[in-house]
C-alpha cells in the first residue's frame, strides 16, 4: 500500500468532538478549548520493548499504546479528547496488520467519544507507534503529583501486578495455561484508564495523583519527590487479584511493586475526604484501596516506605526504567 492510499484507509468519517475545528487532511490539526485548560501527552511504544508478537497482537498493539496516553491524561484528572498518531513501519507488515493497529485505537476511541485527529507515517526497521493525546480538565483542576500533603491517605485503584503477570504468562507459559488465566491476559493486552472515577472526583478539593505506568515504586517515588513528603506504604494492603495467589510469594511481591503497564491510578487524598473518594468509586464501579500514609518527615521526605514483614524499609524506584546502560 501507498503512503496516501494508507493515510485514506484510517482517516475517520466524522468527528465526534466539537473541539475540533481542522482533523486529517492539512498541514497540521487544530482544536479549539475556550473554557478548559488544555493537556497534552505523548508515549511510545516500540517493538519488542513495549510489545513483540508472543505477547501482542496488531490489534492490541493499537488499542494498549492508546490506554497508555488515556492513562496520562486519567492521571492529571482530565477527560481525553483527541490523539494523533506516529508510525514507523517496517516492510514485513501487511496492510491487515496496520489496519488491526488503527482498528484497536479506533475501539477504545470510541468508548471516551475521542477522534483521530493527524498524524505522520514514515518506514522503518522497527514498528515503533508513538500516540499524543489532548484532553481537557476544568481551568485550575488539574491533579498533580506534587499536592500530597501530610496526614493524606494513599490510595490506589483496581489490583496492581496483574499486567506483568499477564506478560510473564504471555512470554513464558503455554496456550493452555493462558487460557487458564485469560484475566491477567487481558490486562496486559487490553488495560482500562480510569478516566470515568477520575471525571467523577471534581467535589475532592486535592488530590495528588500519578498512573502506574512503571510500578509502584517508580510512581510513589514521584509522588513523595515532587511533593517533598514521606510515604508510608502497607505490602498488605496493597491490592491484588486473588489468582496472583498461585503465583510464587516473590513473583507477587515483584509483580505488585515494580511489574507496572497496571495503569491503574495511584494518589493521596486528605482523610477527610477519603470517605467520600470511597463513594464515588462504588458509584463508578471502581475497586479502590487505601495503602498508606502521607508522612511530613524532615529527614525522609522525598522518599517512599514499605511496611513488611514487621519491618520498614525503603522502597528505592525499582520499576522498569529505559536507558539504564
Ligand atoms: N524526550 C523528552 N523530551 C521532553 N520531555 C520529556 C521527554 N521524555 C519525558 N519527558 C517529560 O518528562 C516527564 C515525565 O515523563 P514520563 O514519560 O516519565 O511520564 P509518564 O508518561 O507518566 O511515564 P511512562 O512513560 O512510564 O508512561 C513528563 O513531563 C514528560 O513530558
Ligand atoms: C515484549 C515485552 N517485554 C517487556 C515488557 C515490559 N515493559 C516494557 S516497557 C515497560 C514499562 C512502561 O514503559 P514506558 O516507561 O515506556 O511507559 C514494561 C513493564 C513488555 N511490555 N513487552
Ligand atoms: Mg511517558
Ligand atoms: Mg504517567
Ligand atoms: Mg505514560
Amino acid at each position: 500500500m501507498k503512503e496516501f492510499d494508507f493515510i485514506r484507509s484510517i482517516q475517520p468519517d466524522f468527528y465526534r468532538q466539537s473541539s475540533v475545528v481542522k482533523g486529517i487532511g492539512d498541514d497540521a490539526a487544530i482544536v479549539r478549548h475556550t473554557n478548559e485548560d488544555v493537556i497534552t501527552t505523548v508515549d511510545t511504544m516500540v517493538e519488542n520493548v513495549h510489545f513483540s508478537s508472543k505477547t501482542t497482537e496488531p490489534f492490541h498493539i493499537g488499542y494498549r499504546a492508546l490506554a497508555a496516553n488515556i492513562s496520562d491524561i486519567a492521571a492529571m484528572g482530565g477527560k481525553p479528547t483527541s490523539y494523533v498518531v506516529s508510525i514507523v513501519i517496517p516492510d514485513s507488515w501487511s496492510a491487515a496488520d496496520l489496519q488491526a493497529i488503527y482498528h484497536g485505537m479506533k475501539e477504545l476511541a470510541k468508548v471516551f467519544n475521542m477522534d483521530l485527529i493527524g498524524g505522520d507515517t514514515v518506514s522503518g526497521e522497527q514498528l515503533v507507534l508513538s500516540i499524543t493525546v489532548l484532553g481537557t480538565v476544568l481551568k485550575g483542576k488539574a491533579r498533580y503529583r506534587s499536592d500530597a500533603q501530610e496526614h493524606d491517605i494513599i490510595f490506589v485503584t483496581g489490583t496492581l501486578g496483574d499486567a506483568a503477570c499477564g506478560l510473564h504468562l504471555l512470554l513464558n507459559a503455554t496456550h493452555k495455561e493462558q487460557d487458564n488465566y485469560r484475566y491477567f491476559v487481558k490486562r496486559h493486552q487490553m488495560p482500562m484508564p480510569r478516566v470515568s472515577f477520575i471525571n467523577q472526583c471534581e467535589n475532592i478539593t486535592r488530590m495528588s495523583l500519578n498512573d502506574i505506568s512503571d510500578g509502584i515504586a517508580n510512581e510513589a517515588n514521584e509522588i513523595a519527590e515532587t511533593s517533598d513528603k514521606t510515604l508510608i506504604i502497607e505490602y498488605d494492603k496493597i491490592p491484588s487479584h486473588s489468582r496472583l495467589a498461585d503465583f510464587s510469594h516473590e513473583q507477587q511481591f515483584k509483580w505488585s511493586l515494580t511489574g507496572g503497564e497496571d495503569f491503574e491510578l495511584i494518589g493521596t487524598v486528605s482523610e477527610k475526604d477519603w470517605e467520600l473518594l470511597k463513594t464515588i468509586a462504588k458509584k463508578t464501579n471502581t475497586k479502590i484501596s487505601a495503602i498508606g500514609t502521607v508522612r511530613n518527615d524532615w529527614n525522609k521526605n522525598g522518599t517512599v516506605w514499605l511496611q513488611h514483614n514487621h519491618q520498614l524499609k525503603k522502597l528505592e524506584k525499582s520499576g522498569y526504567t529505559h536507558l539504564s546502560r
